[in-house]
């Protein structure tokens, strides 16, 4: 998404021109990075197991809590791959090379917590369900 102002290099001058720039940000994540939009997905089927399967409050809070984590390493990680590809982009640094592995480590922690966040919560649940 390009804004008006979008070669603006000053200050937000008020509240709107902040929100509007947040939700460029927001949507040139989900448009542009292919993993983003696999987290969307997995929390859309994560809320309507939650839904079905009819977790309570303290689960469901889990549960965002997981998504949110996700959400913004994956926003970390945006962040650090544009930053460190005006330092090197078509050729090898070592820190380019560190910082981006450090921001797809902190990727996959979080995808490792929400993993076993819905392990948790819906495990007994489908087992039950099953029978067993
Ligand atoms: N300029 C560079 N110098 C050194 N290593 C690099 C450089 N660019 C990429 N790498 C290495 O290649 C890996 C993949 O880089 P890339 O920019 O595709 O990140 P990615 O996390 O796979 O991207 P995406 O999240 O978009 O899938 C990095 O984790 C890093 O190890």
């Amino acid at each position: 998404m390009v804004s008006k102002d979008s070669r603006q290099t000053e200050k937000n001058h008020h509240l709107i021109q902040a929100m509007r720039h947040a939700l460029e940000g927001i949507f040139d994540v989900i448009s542009q990075e292919r993993n983003m939009r696999y987290h969307i997905a997995v929390a859309m089927i994560v809320v309507i197991l939650g839904v079905i399967l009819r977790v309570d409050r303290l689960e469901w809070l889990w549960l965002l809590l997981a998504i949110l984590v996700v959400f913004s390493a994956e926003f970390l990680n945006t962040v650090t791959e544009a930053v460190t590809d005006l330092l090197g982009e078509h050729h090898y640094d070592i820190n380019v090379k560190k910082a981006k592995d450090v921001a797809a480590g902190g990727v996959l922690i979080t995808a490792i917590f929400a993993v076993l966040v819905g392990l948790i919560i819906f495990l007994p649940r489908i087992v039950k369900l099953l029978g067993y």
